[in-house]
């Protein structure tokens, strides 16, 4: 069998306290796609990520790079790898060619394919124009696509970006953000971020961690369907009145939210739902409409963050 894109085995780090930063962190990443790594300020967010990407040291764990050991192959791991740090080392009097030029050479790429690469990696991320621009002279949104376009100019199979739109306007969030899904086309790339609208709008799949530990890991969508839902949303042609909507058996609380629409809160039994369609029926309400409501993506990540 290939070996994953990434595997995680066991991984701690300790800063000089005595706290973990991150305790027993655990995954393994097969497919291509945009990951989040999600998790409140302070999570252990950056420190899983610059250690995937060799940047710090592990105090314990092995991270493996398309099987290779980062700690006992870390020069060929790299090569597989590129990272977008949460503040990028850009040289504001370096054009952006030059920067680029610059590391390319840092990542032992072969020489003769520098130029070539340099000039994918600008068009992939909508730069070409801006080639000869000093970085200082740049848009935040355009340095942070430069900082994207090193992170790919070796044509890693895996992308390391944390919190990529970061400081960034509305519409350069929106920009960044297509460029990252682009990216992934044919490649992996995990973004950190505390941003829950940026996972909706981004990302496929989600690893969450809190307090240093991962307290979810799974697709998008079962994210959003962790929290079974206690609502249910009910639509008449003219509404029943509250008080009898109430009365129901389970029912905990009811709020019309217009002439039609009403939002009831129940026990989440099933039975519950059967005997509210039961009563519309006997009691001849008009409805036409019954469904369970999705739990927000706010309230699943304040459940597993235990806040
Ligand atoms: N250089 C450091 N020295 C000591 N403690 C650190 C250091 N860097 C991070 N920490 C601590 O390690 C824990 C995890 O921090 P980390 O930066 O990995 O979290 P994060 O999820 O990336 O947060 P943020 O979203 O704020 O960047 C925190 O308690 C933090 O205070």
């Amino acid at each position: 069998m290939e070996n994953p894109i990434v595997r995680v085995e066991h991984l701690y780090h300790r800063y000089t306290s005595s706290r973990w930063a991150i305790e027993d962190i655990n995954f393994q990443i097969d497919d291509a796609g945009v990951v989040g790594l999600l998790g409140s300020n302070g999570a252990g967010k950056s420190t899983t990520m610059n250690i995937i990407c060799g940047v710090m040291r592990q105090t314990a764990g092995e991270v493996y790079i398309g099987g290779i050991n980062t700690l006992k192959e870390p020069v060929k791991a790299r090569k597989l790898i590129g990272f977008l740090p949460q503040k990028p080392p850009l040289y504001p009097d370096l054009t952006v060619d030059e920067y680029l030029r610059f590391c390319a050479e840092i990542q032992w790429m072969d020489k003769k394919k520098i130029k070539s690469a340099i000039a994918a990696a600008e068009e992939r991320c909508g730069i070409t124009h801006m080639k000869d621009r000093l970085l200082r002279n740049l848009s935040g949104g355009y340095q942070q696509r430069v900082g994207l376009a090193q992170a790919i100019l070796h044509d890693p199979k895996f992308v390391v970006l944390d919190e990529p739109t970061n400081g960034l306007d509305p519409n350069q969030i929106l920009e960044v953000r297509q460029l990252i899904k682009d990216i992934a086309v044919d490649r992996t790339v995990m973004l950190s971020t505390h941003i829950l609208s940026e996972v909706q709008a981004t990302c496929s799949s989600i690893k969450m961690i809190e307090h240093g530990r991962v307290v979810f890991s799974g697709s998008t969508e079962d994210f959003d369907n962790y929290i079974e839902p206690n609502t249910l949303y009910l639509e008449f042609d003219q509404l029943p009145e509250m008080d009898e909507l109430m009365k129901l058996p389970g029912i905990k609380r009811a709020e019309a939210l217009d002439n039609h629409g009403v939002r009831l809160w129940y026990d989440g039994e099933r039975g519950t739902i059967k005997q509210v369609m039961r009563e519309a029926v006997s009691r001849g309400w008009d409805m036409i409409e019954l469904r369970k409501e999705k739990s927000s993506m706010e309230a699943v990540f304040a459940k597993l963050s235990g806040k």
